[in-house]
């Protein structure tokens, strides 16, 4: 059995309906209204140990709802939930006992005291045994570069301090499931860097199932070999990252130097349907094309016709076309076979 399992998972909320200025508060506090904001609707969800999971959609498509679910935070509306066995809202304890989490909004460090004596509450709280949790420890300062604010309070660390403090307080317990909810926003690059390596060494050594939720797709390419997108509270792609890139980023960039000016090939390409030209300067410029119309070659070849190429290098097919595709609704992903 997969040890994340979610079947017809589906959350509401009731939300407030209020006409805008003073007498639409004022009618709202007489007559209150309110509509019933479906979060998730009828989700399936199958994960298995040692998986790492990227979970995206746009703001609002129900992401944290569904990991709160997940955590035992929120009681779903209708569905069924099973980590590990377990019901995580009704066996709460039991549930936190066996996942971390890191709400990168947040944290769940203790504001006032030194990083290291709240790692040390959280020793007591999951009864860590001594052993484990002095390899952890060691491993998790190293690894994270915390050493140096270890005995700071949370209160005064730096947002990238905060978030290693806080990524090494969800793992401490080695739990076998971690929820990581944009577990690098607002991080500078190196400190991105040193959370990703952290994250794969857990996940490859320990084997830890990893369910990450996040807007940067460079942690999802870094990290992630599975991608869920979610979007309207429904699940729209399940499925390889790979795949995803491969049979869903129709469009391929090559960049061209030339020898000189090609005046009458930049008009030609421009009225090509199917290419797009993106003019540099007079010698450089790129252009993309729809894959399943025109191959690589084809372009080259076109190019050199006209004159002499430099160099020319082609870009990758990147995820972050295809999930803008799905977020601006210009592409869907069930059409194409998935
Ligand atoms: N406590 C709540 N009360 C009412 N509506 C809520 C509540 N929590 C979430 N929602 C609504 O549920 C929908 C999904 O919200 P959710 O926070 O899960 O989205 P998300 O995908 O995590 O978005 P983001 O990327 O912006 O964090 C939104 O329309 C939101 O307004």
């Amino acid at each position: 059995m997969s040890i994340i399992e979610a079947k017809g998972l589906s959350k509401s909320f009731m939300q407030a309906v209020k006409e805008p200025g003073l007498k639409g508060a004022v009618k709202h506090l007489l007559i209150p209204r309110h509509i019933e904001k479906m979060a998730v609707q009828s989700l399936d969800l199958s994960i298995e140990a040692g998986e790492t999971v990227a979970y995206v959609g746009p703001n609002g498509a129900g992401k944290s709802t569904t990991i709160k679910m997940l955590t035992g935070i929120l009681m779903p509306t209708a569905g069924s939930i099973s980590v590990n066995g377990i019901n995580p809202y009704r066996k709460r304890m039991e549930n936190a006992a066996q996942i971390g989490a890191v709400f990168g909004q947040r944290t769940q460090l203790w504001w006032d005291i030194p990083i290291v004596e709240s790692f040390s509450l959280l020793k007591d709280i999951y009864q860590i045994p001594d052993a484990v949790y002095k390899t952890n420890l060691e491993m998790f300062i190293e690894m994270l570069g915390m050493r140096e604010f270890i005995h700071l309070s949370a209160r005064k660390l730096s947002l990238g301090q905060r978030m290693r403090a806080d990524l090494a307080a969800a793992l401490l317990h080695n739990p076998p499931i971690v929820y990581l909810d944009e577990p690098t926003i607002g991080l500078d690059v190196s400190v991105k860097q040193k959370i990703r390596e952290f994250i794969k060494k857990i996940n490859q050594e320990q084997q830890t199932t990893v369910m990450l939720t996040t807007h940067d797709l460079g942690d999802i390419e870094d990290l992630c070999k599975r991608l869920i997108i979610i979007d309207h509270g429904s699940i729209i792609y399940d499925g390889s990252l790979s795949e995803v890139k491969s049979r869903f980023a129709r469009n391929r960039v090559i960049f061209f130097q030339v020898g000189s000016p090609l005046p009458e090939l930049y008009q030609q390409l421009s009225q090509t349907p199917g290419m797009k030209l993106d003019l540099q300067n007079d010698q450089e410029f790129s252009v993309s094309f729809d894959r399943y119309e025109y191959t690589a070659s084809e372009v080259v070849s076109r190019v050199m016709k006209h004159g002499e190429v430099i160099d020319f290098r082609m870009e990758d097919a990147n995820i972050e076309q295809v999930i803008k595709a799905v977020y601006d609704g210009n592409l869907n992903l069930n059409e194409t076979g998935a």
